[in-house]
């Protein structure tokens, strides 16, 4: 019986031990990866890497990115591990230049990980890779050229002015004259690209239960499904195709793809052209999806037509209005700059004899220095992503980028180094005066990204923030309140950097 019994735990011991170290094995196999090529590296745990606090909920992303970037201050790279898996974060601006811009070959792709089969709406123009993006991007830049914008303008104006009864009709309804900027101005942004990516009159602005807002505001919803996806990603690839877990709500896509199916089988049906990005994805569509005689390269599928309306959707609705927020933010704790941009407004409105305009948005250069410096400070992507498509000898220095190496430009770390930002928090639009811009350093100012694969909606982007400061800064004057968060607090589990309990400030209606 006792021969047994111990022949049996014998049994029991050596199986668990083979499985724990099979696992341990599992857990670290990665971990050898910085040591073998020389690369200064922060010393993982096993499974976490050096995700453990985030992973955990205690750490946002961008601040462990900014710790590992100021703890190898002096190093033009560093190794680090999100879950098991490797990635290269560059710190050095002549890398950076090369990977993005003049190597651009070699690191074409954002090399995000997606499952089409589970995830269709993520076959966008973001996650498409060489040589398929080649022609996407090809195909969809003709409609955001400064001719194409200029057509869009009026589009974009009858949303600034929803946008102004909107923020008039709540200004009277809150006691003091205060409000929360951050959602008013995401109904904004939500109208903006409803309007030009899905050809539709959205009116979310004045309609609190837009489905359109409910939808988009539930991309960027913080999700344990989220935060579930992305840790099995980095344990492995091979995890998440067992578990399928989607990358956004089922619901909100199930939306998105009938809202856009219906809208461009109604234009294609009767004849209907407009000048919006919809018509830009139906010539796409036409020349890279029903086309018999497009290269097998370039042929695209209606699910990517489908997935870039979707994609310009998710890039350009709460960006826009985060940048826009913090940007009012700002104004209102430094009267002195928010009186500069009204007196340039003003002095444009007499040079322009009145006509706002497209041309009137581009020529307010002050006003361009502030939302540059707001980019700054509030870049929504604190990361550039990158994925070596070749092994890459790093010129005059002993790396070698392995294929399939992913990489991180720690944009918002860069933002903040006093190395190029002198005294970082302060908020000074000057450092992007004509004198000064031409004396920071390239590769250090990255809101949008650079080289080919730089953000397709900059000029988009800008046109439809301008509008809006323009629009708020001619009626009213603002100022911070008591419910104004000073220092501002930030949203640890967000994806994009956004505050923790809004942007409340007070309106104060200019009578002129
Ligand atoms: C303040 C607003 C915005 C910011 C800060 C921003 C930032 C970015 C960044 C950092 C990238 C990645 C660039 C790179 O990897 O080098 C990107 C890509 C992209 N953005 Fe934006 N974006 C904004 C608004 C928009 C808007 C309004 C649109 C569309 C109307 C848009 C569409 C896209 C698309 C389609 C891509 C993928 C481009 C490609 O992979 O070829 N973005 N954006």
């Amino acid at each position: 019986m006792f021969l047994f019994c111990s022949g049996w735990w014998l049994y029991i011991t050596v199986t668990c031990s083979i499985i724990c170290i099979v696992i341990y094995n599992f857990c670290t196999s990665t971990f050898s990866k910085w040591e073998k090529l020389n690369v200064p590296y922060v010393r993982p745990i096993p499974l976490f890497g050096n995700y453990f606090k985030v992973a955990l909920g205690f750490e946002h992303q961008l601040d462990l990115y900014k710790r590992i970037y100021n703890e190898f201050t002096g190093h033009k790279y560093a190794g680090l591990f999100q879950m098991r898996t490797p990635y290269l974060m560059i710190r050095d601006p002549e890398i950076i230049n090369r990977i993005i811009i003049r190597d651009f070959s070699y690191f074409p792709n954002h090399g995000v990980y997606t499952d089409l089969s589970v995830n269709p709406l993520s076959s966008s123009l973001f996650n498409t890779e060489t040589p398929q993006w080649n022609a996407a991007r090809h195909k969809l830049s003709p409609a955001f050229t400064s001719g194409k914008l200029k057509l869009m303008y009026e589009q974009i104006k009858e949303c600034g002015d929803e946008l102004m009864k909107n923020i008039s009709k709540s200004v009277l309804e809150h006691t003091n004259n205060e409000m929360e900027v951050v959602d008013v101005l995401g109904k904004f942004s939500t109208d903006v690209i409803g309007t030009c990516a899905f050809g539709l009159q959205l009116n979310a602005i004045n309609d609190d239960n837009s489905e359109f807002r409910k939808y988009g505001k539930s991309l960027f919803t913080p999700s344990l499904r989220v935060l579930l996806r992305e840790l099995s990603l980095m344990i492995s690839p091979a995890l998440l195709k067992v578990i399928k877990i989607k990358e956004f709500p089922a619901e909100a896509c199930e939306f998105f793809h009938s809202v856009f199916h219906e809208t461009i089988t109604y234009r294609e049906k009767n004849n209907i052209v407009r000048n919006d990005f919809v018509q830009a994805l139906m010539q796409t569509r036409r020349d890279l999806v029903l086309n018999e005689n497009v290269h097998p390269n370039d042929k695209l599928t209606e699910t990517h037509i489908l997935a870039n309306a979707f994609g310009i959707f998710f890039a350009g609705s709460d960006t826009v209005s985060t940048v826009l927020s913090f940007c009012l933010y700002e104004l209102a704790l430094a009267k002195n700059i928010q009186d500069k941009c009204r007196e340039e407004i003003k002095s444009q409105i007499s040079k322009h004899n009145g006509v706002i305009d497209y041309t009137f948005l581009t020529d307010l250069n002050y006003l361009d220095m502030v939302l540059k410096e707001t980019l700054r400070k509030y870049p929504p992507d604190y990361t550039l992503s990158r994925q070596a498509a070749q092994t890459y000898h790093v010129p005059y220095d002993s790396l070698v980028i392995e294929k399939g190496q992913n990489i991180i430009i720690p944009l918002h770390s860069l933002h903040y180094d006093p190395q190029y930002y002198p005294n970082p928090e302060v908020f000074d639009p000057e450092r992007f005066s004509p004198e000064e811009k031409s004396k920071l350093v390239k590769g250090t100012y990255l809101p949008f990204g650079d080289g080919p694969r730089i953000c397709i909606g900059i000029r988009f982007a800008e046109m439809e923030m301008k509008l809006a400061l323009f629009e708020i800064l001619s009626k009213f004057e603002l100022e911070p309140c008591g419910k104004t968060d000073i220092p501002l607090k930030f949203n640890k589990k967000a994806i994009m950097v956004m505050p923790e309990n809004g942007i409340w400030l007070k309106f104060k209606e200019i009578f002129s």
